[in-house]
């Protein structure tokens, strides 16, 4: 047995508790038909939804909600047709309706030419929950309301909704929000093709009156933003890059999970080398422990002779699918080939979570410390990046002017397996200040990288 030794446990994220405090979204408040003189509000006019969202599953069947106040919202309430993603909801941020008309939505129904527009109060709710439930998808629920936000964040599903009025009111129109509803909702762009056939088919009556007229273009008022953009690449047999492919909400999951496991028993510390040097980076393995001094896998951590966590189950899920993806490009690229023959699945059980500060780095290496049998059949790494950017060198040999060179932003995965399974590769140096905004102010992760390198042993 080792002797215990002290360590100096790391946090990943600077403001716990501010995180703690932030982990609601509040937005103004209109609906809960449901609540009640028992049910104590946030505020009077406020109301704490939860969505609990099984990390890594995109399922709304999956979802169940309820109020803050302890009762149950009704679920019909919220089920939205399949195509919409938890809730069919959205705030209207571009105009003030100077609060006047808290407590109104506007319902928009029908589809093609039937569409029509009507301000319902909030108990006609149900009524609409169940024209969605009959299968109708052009409808929508638009929330009227002030612009102002008080705070917001997603946390494993869970949503409030508070007035605004409170401390610290920021504007919908901040990055935060911003970023938050495009990534939460993501199914609605589906939802939002259903809505958009409908202005269409509104559009062509229209036409009809304007015969001769030119048609125009439409026009978004919002830029494409590039982690919308889901580009994947492979960059070179069996080594395959998958960019913004980890949502904004699965990021802040995985860097809150990080960071409580890398505070528990075998936990973040600073990994030293065979000659006393010290990594510039911290380390915390999960599954079965990978000592750098030994290049030895163990069953136990080196400094406080814990077991390590458990590989959290949405983790390996999130691995699996970016694998299966990986592979149907694979296919797209060659119809001719099989992926597995190009890059084996895999089932983990083995993470080693690095944290880079924003002068950490990692010298050109290969990763050959699993067994000879995962080696053989060339068994990939699957490489997660969150928080600040990082240059990723890869080639075949040491010398670092002949690797090539990727940015690996916050979200992407990189898979190396079959003939790449031994590249070599490194990180010279991170990007600072390049993390997005909302998974620092949601999490409050340290300035540097968090990177989750999955292997089966
Ligand atoms: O941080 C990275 O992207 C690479 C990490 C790595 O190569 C390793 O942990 O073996
Ligand atoms: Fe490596």
């Amino acid at each position: 047995m080792l002797p215990l030794q002290r360590i100096i446990r790391f946090d990943l994220c600077r403001l716990s508790t501010a995180a703690c405090v932030s982990r609601q979204i509040f937005l103004p408040f209109c609906f809960m038909k449901k609540m009640n003189a028992s049910q104590k509000p946030i505020s009077s006019n406020s109301v704490l939804i939860t969505a609990q969202k099984p990390f890594g599953n995109e399922s709304p069947a999956e979802e169940t909600r309820q109020s803050s106040l302890g009762g149950k919202i009704n679920e019909k309430q919220f089920q939205s047709s399949n195509e919409i993603d938890f809730p069919s909801l959205s705030v209207n941020a571009g105009s003030s309706s100077k609060g006047t008309n808290f407590g109104k939505w506007r319902k928009r129904t029908g589809s093609g030419s039937e569409l029509r527009q009507e301000a319902v109060n909030s108990s006609e709710l149900e009524g609409i929950a169940s024209q969605q439930e009959e299968g109708g998808t052009g409808i929508d629920l638009e929330l009227q309301t002030r612009p102002r936000l008080v705070n917001s964040s997603y946390h494993e599903g869970i949503v409030s909704m508070q007035e605004s009025g409170y401390n610290g009111v920021v504007d919908v129109a901040s990055p935060l929000v911003e970023n938050y509803f495009p990534s939460h909702f993501g199914k609605k762009k589906v939802y939002r093709k259903n809505f958009e056939e409908s202005n269409n088919a509104v559009d062509t009556k229209s036409s009809e009156c304007s015969e001769g007229l030119p048609k125009h273009e439409r026009f978004n008022i919002c830029l494409p933003r590039l982690r919308d953009i889901k580009t994947q690449e492979i960059l070179r047999p069996g080594m395959v890059l998958l960019k913004h492919y980890i949502s904004l909400r699965d990021q802040i999951d995985i860097v809150e999970t990080c960071n409580s496991l890398g505070e528990g028993p075998g936990g973040f510390y600073r990994p030293g080398y065979k000659d006393g040097a010290k990594l510039r980076l911290h380390m915390m393995c999960l599954g079965m422990n990978w000592d750098p001094q030994t290049r030895k896998y163990d069953k136990r951590h080196p400094v406080d002779n814990c077991e390590p966590p458990e590989i959290p189950l949405g983790f390996r899920l999130l691995v699996q699918r970016a694998i299966k993806d990986a592979h149907c490009l694979i296919k797209k690229d060659s119809d001719m080939v099989n992926p597995e023959d190009i890059l084996p699945s895999m089932s983990p059980n083995v993470c080693i979570v690095n944290f880079y500060s924003i002068y950490g780095r990692l010298g050109l290496h290969q990763d050959r410390d699993e067994s000879r049998e995962s080696i053989r059949r060339g068994l990939p790494v699957v490489s997660l990046s969150i928080g600040d950017s990082a240059e990723f060198l890869y080639g075949d040999g040491r010398e670092i002017d002949q690797a090539k060179k990727v940015l690996l932003e916050s979200g992407d995965v990189l898979l190396f397996g079959g003939k790449s399974r031994m590249v070599f590769h490194g990180v010279p140096s991170i990007v600072p200040s390049s993390a997005p905004e909302p998974l620092k102010m949601k999490t409050g992760l340290r300035h540097g990288r968090l990177n989750l390198t999955f292997r089966q042993f």
